[in-house]
């Protein structure tokens, strides 16, 4: 059988409040990525600033159009690489979004995404946050194609959400990436076992793209990298420190699960349906 795929890189960056060094350390790990073979290369849910909703306001920026982007994209271009470029927080007019975007190897942009499910939970004693306090929520499923596959992409809480990820497989996606920070109590009770769901539930691949921890942070991020295969398996996983996990996309495998176990076409669309509503009023 001919192999089909695509070598991805998640970077599990360290991210502190220096936006230039962070924005400095995705470009280098971007480069050293390249160099270990990766066609794809995919960053941390807000990578260029520290999570948190008192800093998205200072640490925005226009997308495209701000330095991070700029940077983001001289890197694509330079490593001849794909970059999904994690989140960052994107100034548009009065509004914040929480927002992903994606370089092609030319420098171009494929695809923008703005975190569609604002993370805002309160479990007593553990975690109370409230993206929506500060953040705008995006209106719009994304995908984008790059080196044959079809890629849907979702910010973290968005991984909750399996109307969203179904959306994106019906829209022929092989793979699902998502940049995100879990925390020190959600992190070690759903991060794998979300990740394992969409992944069977879906039979495609799963990419989970978190910041390294960092323990003096305000919001100390799970960690924990990980991809996870059209079996609902993890592939590879990583630690809570800084590195990068190397990982083949095998199209084969997803064709192989859906084939064996045709749930996709055994579905009874007479007694149910997801409905994508797409949404015409985002004009940015
Ligand atoms: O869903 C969770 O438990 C964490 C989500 C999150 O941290 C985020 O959306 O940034």
């Amino acid at each position: 059988m001919i192999k089909r795929g695509l070598k991805i890189a998640l970077v599990q960056l360290s991210v502190g409040p220096d936006k230039a060094k962070n924005v400095e350390a995705a470009v280098r790990e971007i480069h050293k990525a390249k160099e270990m073979g990766a066609q794809l290369v995919a960053l941390p849910e807000c990578f260029n600033a520290p999570y948190g909703t008192k800093y998205f306001s200072e640490y925005a920026e226009e997308v495209p159009g701000g330095g991070t982007s700029a940077a983001l994209s001289a890197a694509a271009a330079a490593a001849r690489v794909c970059v999904v470029g994690g989140s960052l927080p994107e100034r548009c007019g009065p509004r914040l979004y929480n927002t992903c975007t994606v370089w092609g190897p030319a420098g171009e942009l494929l695809a923008k995404h703005r975190k569609v499910h604002l993370f805002d939970i309160d479990i007593p004693d553990k975690i109370t946050f409230r993206e929506s306090d500060v953040l705008s929520p995006g209106d719009q499923i994304t995908t984008f194609e790059y080196g044959g596959i079809k890629i849907g992409l979702g910010i973290c809480y968005d991984l909750r959400f399996p109307e969203m990820a179904q959306i994106m497989a019906d829209q022929g996606c092989s793979l699902l990436v998502y940049p995100g920070a879990f925390n020190m109590t959600t992190g070690p009770r759903h991060w794998e076992v979300l990740a394992r769901a969409r992944a069977s539930d879906l039979q495609l691949w799963v990419a989970l793209v978190s910041p390294a921890r960092a323990a003096a942070a305000d919001y100390v991020a799970w960690g924990h990298s990980l991809l996870v295969d059209p079996w609902g398996q993890p592939a590879a996983t990583l630690g809570h420190e800084p590195d990068t996990l190397l990982a083949d996309i095998d199209l084969n495998t997803v064709e192989e699960v859906r084939s064996q176990i045709p749930v996709r076409r055994q579905k009874r669309n007479d007694i149910y349906e997801i409905v994508h509503k797409t949404n015409k009023c985002q004009t940015d």
